[in-house]
């Protein structure tokens, strides 16, 4: 099938990555004329595992990226992969839906053929049918259900294993706006369904909609409950992993989603916690247990600093920050819990000196003013204390000989040899 992908961000570059590995012939179209290039010159643009070599197969043959909005002539089906960002007021902001589909709807006029666009990006129910149907219909002169068809097809991939999650869901979803599309659909993902293990969810399009920031929320709110539960463990001198790896065993509610400590961050549970939030209350619905979930993650960075501060006077004190990407296996540090940290730290007068294995780049351009070392160790050499704040595996079985004072308060749980410090204390443990 040929298929167009609007905006090759993370999800984006994967996707097409991913559609052209299945046998898919595919054209990224990109405002980035940087990301455009890459793409071409067979380069991931981004760190995902599996990506940079799905890339340097398929690029100049079944993988091609441009600038250019009428290359979707040459497809019958189009994702829109554009960002779908919260605005001030934490609200969903359709900007860049609006202009993407404007520029869609206007290089689709001129197409003879039918064509099937689908919304991959997360949005509030009623946006594709409300929003982006009209401004489609507008712009290309076509009806929808007269040579256009749309449809809702929410991904739950996750970062730093994108490509494995694409590849091998537990669930597809769409929702279309007739037979054809679905049809379309199912086509587009065989290989990926007929695979052992994925299940297809055929809904209308707002209950698509909703089912992906049902996701969200509900994961969201299950780490924030772990994570009150976890600091509840620590007041009684308890181990919360101990606690919940067997609360876990329960398999209504599962071992996943199950780790405590510095709570939920990066490009999406925040800013879907916050739409949903933002639209329940559009639409007179107070969302309590939502604002609890977003109260608890909020308050976990102070919690780790002010037990920090307990064996550490912070003022003119130099604290190592371990990990900075909002998890391990990406250089993401959108809405980092480190960011927050740091910030703590700072506040309270300490000298920051930050590590992490990819992502300092991403940080440094809004931090110039912190330290970087170039590795753990090397961030710990002379530090009054340490926290770790991202878990990468990277950071198991630290040395801590180069301190100055062996004190470490881990956010994260990861391994570490609690002989070998002075003082050892976990953010829920
Ligand atoms: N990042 C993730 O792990 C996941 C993200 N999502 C959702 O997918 C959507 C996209 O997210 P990401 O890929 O993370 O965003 P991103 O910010 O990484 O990428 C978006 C891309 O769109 C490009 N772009 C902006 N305006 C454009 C335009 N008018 N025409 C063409 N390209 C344009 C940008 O230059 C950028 O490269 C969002 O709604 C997000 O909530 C859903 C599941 C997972
Ligand atoms: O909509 C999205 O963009 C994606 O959001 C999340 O994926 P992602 O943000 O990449 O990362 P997660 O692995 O879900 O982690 C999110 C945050 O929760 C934290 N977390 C996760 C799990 C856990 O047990 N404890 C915990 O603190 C992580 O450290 C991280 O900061 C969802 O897991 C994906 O299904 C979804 O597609």
């Amino acid at each position: 099938m040929n298929v167009s992908i609007v905006g090759s961000g993370y999800v984006g570059t994967t996707v097409a990555a991913c559609l052209a590995d299945i046998g898919h012939d595919v054209i990224n179209i990109e405002i980035d004329e940087d990301i455009v290039e890459a793409i071409n010159a067979g380069e991931a643009p981004i760190h995902e595992s599996g990506l940079a070599e799905r890339i340097a197969d398929h690029a100049g043959s079944s993988l091609r990226a441009t600038t250019d909005y009428d290359a979707v002539r040459e497809t019958d089906v189009t994702f829109l992969c554009l960002p779908t960002p919260q605005s001030e007021d934490g609200s969903l902001d359709l900007a860049i839906m609006r202009a993407g589909a404007e520029s869609l709807g206007r290089a689709l006029a001129d197409e003879d053929g039918d064509h099937l666009v689908v919304v991959k990006s997360t949005v509030l129910p009623g946006t594709t049918e409300d929003v982006v149907g009209p401004v489609l219909e507008a712009e290309s002169g076509t009806a929808i259900g007269d040579g256009l068809e749309i449809a809702m097809n929410p991904e739950f991939l996750r970062m730093g294993t994108a490509v494995e999650d694409f590849l091998e869901p537990d669930k597809i979803v769409f929702g279309a706006s007739s037979d054809g599309a679905a049809e379309t659909l199912r086509e587009l993902y065989a290989p990926i369904l007929d695979r052992q293990g994925t299940d297809l969810v055929e809904t209308d399009v707002r209950e698509a909609e909703l089912i992906k920031y049902a996701n969200n929320a509900f994961l969201a709110s299950k780490v924030s409950l772990v994570n009150e539960l976890g600091n509840i463990a620590k007041e009684y001198d308890a181990d919360a992993y101990e606690v919940l790896e067997a609360v876990g065993l329960d398999d209504r509610i599962s071992e996943r989603f199950m780790r405590s400590g510095l709570g939920w961050g990066g490009s999406c549970f925040p800013k879907d916690v916050n739409a949903l939030r933002a639209g329940a209350r559009d639409q007179g619905y107070e969302p309590a247990l939502l604002d609890a979930a977003v109260t608890v993650n909020d308050a976990q960075p102070r919690r780790l600093v002010d037990l920090l501060e307990e064996h550490v006077p912070l003022e003119g004190a130099r604290i190592a920050v371990l990990g900075l990407s909002f998890k391990p296996g990406t250089d993401d540090v959108r809405k980092s819990r480190a960011l927050d940290v740091i910030d703590h730290l700072t506040d309270r007068g300490a000298d920051v000196v930050a590590a992490d294995p990819v992502a300092i780049e991403n940080v440094r351009p809004d931090y110039p003013d912190i330290e970087y070392a170039a590795s753990a160790e090397a961030a710990l050499e002379g530090a009054d204390g340490a926290v770790v704040a991202t878990d990468w595996p990277e950071f198991d079985g630290l040395s801590f000989d180069g301190m100055a004072r062996r004190v470490l308060v881990d956010g994260r749980r990861i391994d570490v040899d609690e002989d070998a410090l002075e003082v050892y204390e976990g953010l829920t443990w």
